[in-house]
């Protein structure tokens, strides 16, 4: 049996499934989606199967046999390799990146030397042949020599006793022989494997078993001497338990002693057995078991319409549009619980900083034991135990962040994407996948229906659910306008690109549970603050709002869409601004360290008393962070109790989690933070909302600005008034005419997204099309700008052939534009200068595939001195 395997190795060339003879012991056991180690170029690598075949491509005499299979079960399973191919083709990566970002980091293995004795090799000083436990030879006299070359004693049976060791393990613990080692090593005395062990084992336990055998324990209890006393109290003890427990237990616990509960085991009266342990992160915390809401008229409608396509088991996609506070989590629960009744499982996405205790909860509460949840905070232990109970069939419903996608279920019925507009579900670093399309894509295997969820959703989706060809609402839709207050938007006809997602069906919750009103939303123009005299970050009615819910005892959110102390240094004199050595972007000042640091590159260094340009002393820090508007609350309301949440109040594992408990608990007046205090917060003393600068994110060079603004101000806003209490919501602005800020402050996404659409019809960006982001970079600028522009020509020429090279103002179904090359926005990073281009286009044309085809004669050969080429499919991100 032929194994064809894809080795570890990220590179083009060995981006192909390679042969190796699967030898007989092990092939009862190896499957599709196995890993195993095998020799490659003179190492030992991991790689995973990805299918067998009969007769090897290469010659017999050069096939070479897998080294190891690594895991008794599979780590992945067929569908998932299938999964990850099909990501190295739409993302433009290698089949191994793909693979890789599918299992946990604890089987990521790295190949290790280890050593054992050679035992038909040595003679024993004292003649005697070797026995299998070497070690219990007793006086040690015997020493393993061959030739001239012995063995210490000491050494031998060190390696005896762990057989095979690490070899790093014996350097480092007996320096003084390492010469003898490598003599050894080499005289075939001892001998070398070379093995992929996972980074993290499971844990395992001692753990002490009741007896087997009641009677013969009694009886043994009633017989035992007055001088083992303590046996019989362990015995005792033992007899009452119905459960296993861990021998650490009954030592620390029951205060018994180890010699007498071993001594029991040798006499067979307990027993005593490694177990595996879970480390649960959950364990100790009670979950109160919560039973499912008799639903709203309106939840039951978007309910019935998911359970019954999760029935039906064909793909679909379906859009829950529903406001803050609408109740769509309900509608999870209950459309998973209907998942699992037909016995099937569900994933559950939910953004990284969305996924609170409170979130877990209220699953954990819902199904209880039979939730797996995988999130990056878990240590690589916890959080290979998490996934060891999906893959071991333990539970049913796996809620995580982005990567939970590839959860190793074997029948989904149901995958849910929560906040489904988060630019988080998108990875940055290659695989650049989108979670969004790779759940289409697995829902697609599994016959399953994926539900996105968002009170704002991307431009992409919704124009998947209301303006695809083919949607339930392209033709007019009544249903769900009729919801949206009878306006039906007036779209073009042209037709939208929307990558995997060509129809959703559109879910609307456009009210509040319990008919609560959405909270009034009030907008200041900072400008006529400013104009009016108050120059501080409070404008006089959010001053007020804060000073009267500290009054009535209430709670206030303060959003800021910044970290650190202040944005950047300017000298008021010169105009000099500090920026990084390595990047061109200015530097962060941090209050704390007074020091500046790059937010790219981690570059830090001390601020400035003067200007290093002028001389000047007018050098001030400009913008407003965190820290600042909370030394300014400080100041204007003194013994104010504030939470401050941002990325460096929040670096320590757990610590996200304490601060929200503390403002949970009311412990708190002000929680302020960055867009972490945006999401799905539901607290019900929480009746101001203020959002200290609108404009921040408005402003970037980024064609999705206008929509993560409104976005996030419609976020943010839902987190006012979700109980008893109502809400109020102060929006602070410099902008306050422009239509994402208008329309969040009347919670009209339609409006928005008519503004939006129209925007981006004319600039051609998507959903009117789809874009490939290519950045290149390099040291020395005129090495980057040749290769840049040979790219750009060979993409167009190649575009050309294929026919496709047309406007995007054109009326053809299929056209493709290349811009640039041109400067990246952040023209230099970590020391190179970038360059980049961007791909539009639209209709049958397999862009991704053109762009591998030009770039490839500029990403092979030796990796120095070399045009670094980075493709990203559906970019987010333009920087
Ligand atoms: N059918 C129901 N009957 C009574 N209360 C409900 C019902 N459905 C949801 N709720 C309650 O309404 C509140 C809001 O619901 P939920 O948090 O699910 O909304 P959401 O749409 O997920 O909100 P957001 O997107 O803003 O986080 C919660 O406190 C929830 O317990
Ligand atoms: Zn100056
Ligand atoms: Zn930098």
């Amino acid at each position: 049996m032929i194994a064809r395997v894809i080795v570890d190795v990220p590179s083009r060339q060995t981006d192909r499934p390679f042969d190796y003879r699967v030898d007989s012991d092990m092939a009862g056991w190896i499957e599709v989606g196995s890993r195993v180690a095998v020799p490659f170029g003179g190492r030992t690598l991991q790689g995973f199967v990805v299918g067998f075949a009969e007769e090897a491509e290469v010659e017999k005499g050069r096939l070479k046999a897998v080294a190891e299979l690594l895991d008794p079960m599979p780590p992945l399973l067929p569908d998932l390799i299938e999964l990850a191919r099909w990501m190295s083709i739409t993302y433009v990566c290698t089949w191994t990146t793909a693979l890789q970002a599918m299992i946990p980091a604890a089987l990521k293995g790295k190949a290790e030397r280890y050593v054992y004795i050679t035992e038909d090799r040595g003679e024993y000083a004292d003649s005697r042949t070797a026995d299998q436990d070497g070690y219990e030879r007793g006086s040690g006299q015997g020493q393993l020599s061959l030739g001239a070359l012995s063995l210490p004693i000491e050494l031998e049976q060190f390696i005896r006793q762990q057989e095979p060791v690490k070899l790093s393990l014996l350097q480092e613990r007996y320096p003084q022989w390492s010469g003898l080692l490598k003599s050894a090593l080499r005289e075939g005395l001892l001998t070398e494997t070379v093995s992929v062990r996972n980074r993290v084992a499971v844990k395992k336990v001692l753990t002490v078993f009741p007896p087997d055998d009641r009677e013969a324990a009694e009886a043994a209890v009633a017989d035992m001497p007055a001088r083992a006393a303590k046996q019989r109290e362990a015995l005792a003890y033992m007899l009452e338990q119905e459960e296993p427990v861990p021998l650490q237990q009954l030592l620390a616990g029951a205060g018994l002693s180890a010699s007498s509960v071993r001594a029991l085991a040798d006499k067979g009266l307990l027993r005593i057995e490694e177990t595996q342990q879970d480390r649960d992160p959950y364990a100790g915390r009670a979950f109160v078991r919560t039973e499912p809401l008799p639903l709203t008229e309106l939840q039951s409608a978007a309910f019935g319409q998911i359970a019954a396509a999760v029935r039906s088991e064909q793909q679909g996609t379906m859009l829950l549009q529903g406001v803050t506070g609408s109740g769509k989590t309900e509608v999870y629960l209950q459309a998973i619980e209907q998942c699992i009744m037909q016995g099937r499982q569900a994933i559950v996405l939910v953004p990284e900083i969305a996924l609170t205790p409170q979130m877990v909860e209220r699953f954990k509460g819902r199904f209880g034991d039979l939730v797996a949840v995988l999130h990056s905070r878990l240590s690589t232990g916890e959080r290979y135990d998490e996934w060891r109970k999906i893959r071991e069939k333990r539970v049913k419903v796996a809620i995580g962040a982005r990567s939970a996608i590839f959860a190793p279920f074997e029948r989904i019925g149901l995958i849910i994407i929560d906040e489904e507009h988060e630019t988080s579900y998108k990875q940055e670093e290659s695989p650049k996948y989108h979670a969004r399309d790779v759940a289409v894509r697995r829902a697609e295997q599994h016959g399953a229906v994926v539900v996105l969820g968002s009170a704002t959703p991307s431009l992409e989706s919704y124009a998947a659910a209301v303006l695809a060809p083919g949607s339930r609402h392209s033709s007019g839709g009544e249903g769900v306008h009729a919801a949206y207050g009878g306006q039906r938007p007036d779209y073009s006809t042209q037709a939208v690109e929307t990558g995997m997602l060509q129809r959703a069906v559109l879910l609307p919750l456009p009210e509040r549970v319990g008919g609560r009103p959405m909270p009034g939303v009030e907008i200041v123009d900072m400008r006529a603050e400013l104009q009016g005299g108050n120059r501080s970050m409070f404008s006089r009615k959010l001053h007020q709002g804060l000073a009267d819910r500290l009054e009535r005892g209430e709670q206030s959110v303060l959003l800021l869409n910044r970290r650190g102390y202040s944005t950047f240094v300017m000298c008021r004199s010169c105009g000099y601004t500090a920026g990084c050595p390595h990047c061109e972007i200015s530097l962060t000042f941090h209050q704390k360290s007074r020091a500046l640091r790059c937010h790219y590159c981690g570059h830090t260094e001390r601020s400035p008393e003067t200007c290093p340009s002028c001389g000047s002393e007018h050098i001030r820090f400009f913008g407003t962070g965190t820290q600042r508007v909370e030394e300014e609350l400080a100041k204007l309301f003194p013994g104010i109790r504030v939470i401050r949440m941002d990325v460096d109040t929040t670096t320590e594992k757990g610590s996200h989690e304490k601060l929200l408990s503390r403002f949970g608990k009311r412990q708190a007046d002000v929680l302020l933070g960055t867009q972490m205090v945006a999401k799905g917060l539901d607290f019900p003393y929480v009746t101001l909302v203020g959002v200290i600068a609108a404009d921040t994110s408005l402003h970037l060079p980024d064609f999705r600005a206008a929509e993560k603004t409104f976005q996030l101000l419609t976020q943010v806003a839902g987190r006012a008034g979700r109980h008893e209490l109502p809400g109020e919501v102060i929006i602070q602005t410099y902008t306050p005419e422009h239509y994402s800020v208008l329309t969040s402050q009347r919670h009209d996404y339609e409006s928005f997204v008519r503004e939006e659409l129209k925007q981006r019809r004319i600039l051609s960006y998507p959903p009117y099309c789809r874009l490939i982001l290519v950045t290149l970079s390099h040291e020395q600028l005129p090495q980057l700008v040749s290769v840049s522009e040979k790219f750009a020509e060979e993409l167009r020429v190649l575009a050309a052939e294929a026919g496709v090279l047309v406007s995007l103002d054109s009326r053809e179904a299929d056209a493709m534009e290349v811009l640039g090359p041109v400067a990246s926005p952040i023209p230099r990073l970590k020391d190179r200068y970038r360059f980049q281009c961007m791909i539009k286009y639209r209709g049958a044309v397999d862009a991704a595939a053109l762009v591998k085809q030009a770039a490839r004669p500029h990403m092979e050969g030796s990796a120095a001195g070399k045009v670094l080429i980075g493709i990203d499919v559906d970019p987010q991100v333009i920087l």
